[in-house]
């Protein structure tokens, strides 16, 4: 474990040494101050284990006037700081309002030696106790929503193997990458792969979807917010960052990164510095980025919609997937694993699939790329009464109309079969389909806001 560090402030010299050796003796780095504005400086500047604070400066030595106001300058700077106060001139109101403003407990000159390092012992312990659930709160949340990821990646096409390769050299060097593809190319799943194949793969890979984050709210979502930043901040929140500290962050669909908060993120990917909102304290963190986006970023570019400067930082490399329709050998792969998957899923025995339906499924166009694949095999499972699929299950026929809207509902008999919830999916799925993945059309089409959309998207 590093060496814990101590900020002691106080304006008596002899008993910042007297503290500072008792405190050094126990293995603590040791930091002085004696002067509140000497506090506030150290604390911006640098990341301390505990804060011991005398309450009484030269201006006024009773009152502890000048301490409060520290402590709550203090607490706005470094969230998780504990801070333990001292006076000469103990008392029960003076103690209660300290722990008011946020100090976290209460020693009384002069002090006894090892109650005074059992203190500081036990706060450093909570505070990364509180430090650690804060994060493991957000990160359960992030999870719950990604979760079903880390599936197995199918490929067995000359195009997947080359990319593959290239995408693990790649992910040794720690430069950030963009991911093109179409709609369903499997853009996420390359990104977790890049993520597993790279030095930060012990650590975590932190996703964010810049359509589903609203404008008012991206800060806070990136960089976190501090307790009363705004009227809805309750509590302090820790932001996707800071999360990823020491891991990768995927910055998916990031031609729908707000124009006005695009300045924001280059400046932390430039400096891989940030502030939570609410605190003037800078924050360092070590993240790596892998992008991704099927909008054609050169024409956003070109309208004035997205920073130039801004997509040089995050395409330092550029990694294409191609769509299902350019990779046919890894057709009846996807198709079998599918098939398995589902079969589990669905409790029901294996399935064979006919040499018509294999040929079908080959010649195919794919307009919805892998994620297509995926639905149609689910749906000839639950569908079939048999344990085999033939060309008339799959519907093909159906789906090469381009998706036409009328046909958005699936039709009365299967309709009467399913929840609400699956034929929402299949609505927005056909929506998708039909404006070849151009999301704001097809949340437009639906009568949603593009994040209102996003948000079913992630639902399902
Ligand atoms: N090579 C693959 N092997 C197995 N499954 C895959 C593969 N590629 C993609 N998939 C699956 O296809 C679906 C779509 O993949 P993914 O979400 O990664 O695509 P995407 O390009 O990020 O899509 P979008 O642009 O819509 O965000 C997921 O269920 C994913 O698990």
């Amino acid at each position: 474990m590093s060496q814990r560090h101590i900020l002691i402030a106080d304006d008596d010299h002899d008993i910042l040494l007297a503290l500072k050796f008792l405190l050094t003796s126990e293995n603590y780095r040791v930091t002085l101050a004696s002067t509140p504005l000497q506090v506030i400086e150290l604390v911006k500047q640098n990341d301390y284990s505990a804060l011991l604070l005398d309450l009484n400066f030269n201006l006024d030595t009773t009152s502890g006037e000048e301490g409060l106001a520290v402590i709550e300058q203090i607490t706005k700077l470094a969230l998780n700081l504990p801070i333990v106060v001292m006076t000469g001139w103990a008392t029960v109101e003076l103690a209660v309002a300290a722990m008011q403003k946020g100090a976290c407990d209460f020693v009384q000159k002069p002090w006894d030696n090892e109650r005074l390092l059992s203190i500081i012992r036990n706060q450093i312990a909570l505070a990364s106790q509180k430090q650690e659930n804060e994060k493991l709160n957000v990160e359960n949340q992030l999870l719950k929503a990604q979760s079903g990821r880390n599936q197995a990646m199918i490929a067995e096409s000359e195009a997947m193997q080359q990319l593959l390769s290239t995408a693990e050299q790649v992910a040794k060097s720690d430069v950030n990458v963009l991911i093109t593809g179409e709609n369903g190319t499997g853009k996420s799943l390359l990104a977790e792969y890049i993520h597993n194949c790279s030095n930060r793969a012990q650590h975590s890979l932190i996703q964010v979807n810049m359509g589903a984050i609203a404008e008012n709210l991206f800060e806070s979502e990136m960089f976190g917010h501090i307790k009363g930043a705004f009227t809805d901040a309750r509590e302090n929140r820790i932001g996707r960052f800071e999360l990823a500290h020491h891991g990768s962050l995927f910055l998916d669909e990031i031609g729908n990164i707000p124009i006005s908060q695009q300045a924001k993120l280059l400046r932390v990917l430039e400096s891989q510095q940030f502030e939570r909102v609410g605190s003037s304290k800078t924050q360092q963190v070590d993240v790596r980025i892998i992008a991704a986006t099927n909008a054609d970023i050169g024409s956003l570019i070109e309208a004035g919609d997205f920073r130039q400067d801004l997509f040089y930082r995050l395409n330092s490399i550029e990694l294409t997937l191609p769509s299902l329709a350019k990779r046919q050998a890894d057709i009846i792969p996807l198709t079998e694993h599918y098939l398995t998957q589902f079969c589990q899923k669905y409790q029901k025995d294996s399935f064979t699939i006919t040499a018509s339906a294999k040929q079908a499924l080959i010649s195919y166009h794919w307009p919805g790329n892998i994620r297509e694949l995926n639905h149609l095999i689910e749906r000839a499972v639950i569908l079939s009464s048999t344990n085999q699929i033939d060309i008339t299950q799959l519907n093909l026929s159906l789906a090469s109309q381009e998706h036409p809207l009328e046909t958005c509902i699936v039709n009365e008999t299967e309709e009467f079969d399913q929840p609400l919830s699956a034929l929402e999916k299949a609505i927005i799925e056909r929506r998708i389909a039909h404006f070849h993945g151009n999301m704001s059309q097809a949340a437009k089409s639906l009568g949603l806001s593009r994040s209102a959309f996003y948000r079913r998207i992630e639902k399902f």
